[in-house]
Formats: C-alpha cells, sequence, structure tokens
C-alpha cells in the first residue's frame, strides 16, 4: 500500500486554461510529501450527481504521448467528458506505475520487451500487481463539495474503494477509448488479471 495513514491537506488552487477548457486546478499534499491535484470544471450544488475519473500519473502516457497503455487517451476522453457535460472534476493522483514509481514501471516494461505480462513484471520485480491506494480522493471530493459521483472507469477496485471512503457512486460510466495494437495485450491482461470490465471483443487479436 502506497498511502496508508496519511494526512492531507489542501494547498492552493487557481485558474487553468487547457486546450480542452479552462479548469480550475486545486493542489493537495500528503504528509508524506507526496503531491495531488484535482481539476474542477464548472460548478454543481452538494447534492448533483458529478462526473468525475480518477487518474493515476503516466508520465509515458499523459505527457510523452506513449501508446503502450490506455493512460493519454483516456486523461484526455475525460476531460472531454467532463466539459461536453458542463461540469465535473478529475483527481490526478501522483501513483506513478500503479504505484511502484517512474524507473520501476520502465524496469517493468523493460521485462515486459521480453514476453511477461503487466502484472507478471511486476511481480518479478517484488511488488504486487498494483500497490495504489485511494484514501486522498475523500479529502479531495469533499473539498470540492462532491458527494455524488458518476465515476469515470473500468477499474472496479477504484469504484470499491470510493463506495468504503463514503462516497455515493451513482453510476460507472465506461472508458474504454484508446485501444490500439500497441496496447492490446495489456487491456487483455488488465481484464483478464485485475478484473477490468471491458468488453473481450476489444481486445481481439
Ligand atoms: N506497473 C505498471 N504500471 C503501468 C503500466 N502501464 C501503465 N501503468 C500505470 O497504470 C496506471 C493506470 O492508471 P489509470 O489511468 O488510473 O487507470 P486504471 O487503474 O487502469 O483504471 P481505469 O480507471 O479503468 O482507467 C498509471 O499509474 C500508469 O502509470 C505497466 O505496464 N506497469
Amino acid at each position: 500500500m502506497t498511502s496508508t495513514s496519511q494526512q492531507y491537506r489542501f494547498v492552493s488552487a487557481a485558474k487553468l486554461p487547457t486546450r480542452k477548457g479552462e479548469f480550475t486546478i486545486h493542489a493537495f499534499v500528503e504528509d508524506s510529501g507526496t503531491e495531488h491535484v484535482a481539476l474542477s470544471y464548472g460548478s454543481w450544488q452538494p447534492s448533483d450527481v458529478v462526473p468525475i475519473r480518477i487518474h493515476s500519473e503516466c508520465l509515458t502516457g499523459d505527457a510523452l504521448f506513449s501508446t503502450r497503455c490506455d493512460c493519454g487517451f483516456q486523461l484526455e476522453r475525460a476531460m472531454e467528458n467532463i466539459v461536453a457535460h458542463g461540469y465535473g472534476v478529475l483527481l490526478y493522483l501522483r501513483q506513478e506505475g500503479r504505484g511502484i514509481g517512474l524507473i520501476n514501471k520502465i524496469r517493468a516494461y523493460h521485462l515486459q520487451d521480453s514476453g511477461m505480462d503487466t502484472v507478471e513484471a511486476n511481480e518479478h520485480l517484488g511488488f504486487d500487481a498494483d500497490l495504489r491506494t485511494y484514501d486522498m480522493c475523500k479529502l479531495m471530493l469533499d473539498k470540492l463539495d462532491v458527494h455524488n459521483v458518476e465515476l469515470m472507469t473500468n477499474n472496479p477496485r477504484k469504484t470499491a474503494a470510493l463506495k468504503d471512503l463514503g462516497i455515493n457512486v451513482v453510476s460507472r460510466k465506461p472508458i474504454d477509448h484508446g485501444i490500439t495494437n500497441d496496447n492490446k495485450h495489456y487491456i487483455r491482461t488488465k481484464t483478464e488479471k485485475l478484473g477490468h470490465a471491458f468488453d473481450p471483443h476489444l481486445f481481439k487479436d
């Protein structure tokens, strides 16, 4: 687990114009020093159902246009969905490589280049398949007055974690944008070993 018993605090917020629309960026820090941000768009009442995406950091996919994974595609689609809806929130969590960090993710990629899948590679390096926790989401969503959500994800662990934190997950919106020949095998492994809800015909050879 990457963040058990951490304390979190809100630090500051500022306007963030983006290519998708004008968001506000809210900065949070854990007492371990790990920094997270939330992007909010538009406004809502505390009783409204707010579309949200919880997105774990992926430098290669989100910033370097990698097609090894679906991360960058999903980040883009989530921001577009939020803008199209008129309001919503993206939590961008600094949990690179499902919590193992950037350098270890590259080590895992190296093993995957030689035939391991994404879970086997993590385990070969001595890590669990997924080290992420989502405790910080509670403070972040409370601060933004978000209590009822439509969660954009295929990952059942995120849905369960939010429910455990007392957040009302009213519905789940599948997000299966960005499946390419480069990441089909990765998506298949996420589905078969990590329980992600993808329709199998999407990654059929
Ligand atoms: N260890 C490891 N991490 C990876 C690999 N490929 C992508 N990642 C990381 O996996 C995480 C993906 O997080 P999210 O985009 O929140 O997606 P998800 O948990 O698959 O769930 P969704 O909400 O359905 O997209 C990011 O932290 C990426 O850096 C890999 O091969 N190995």
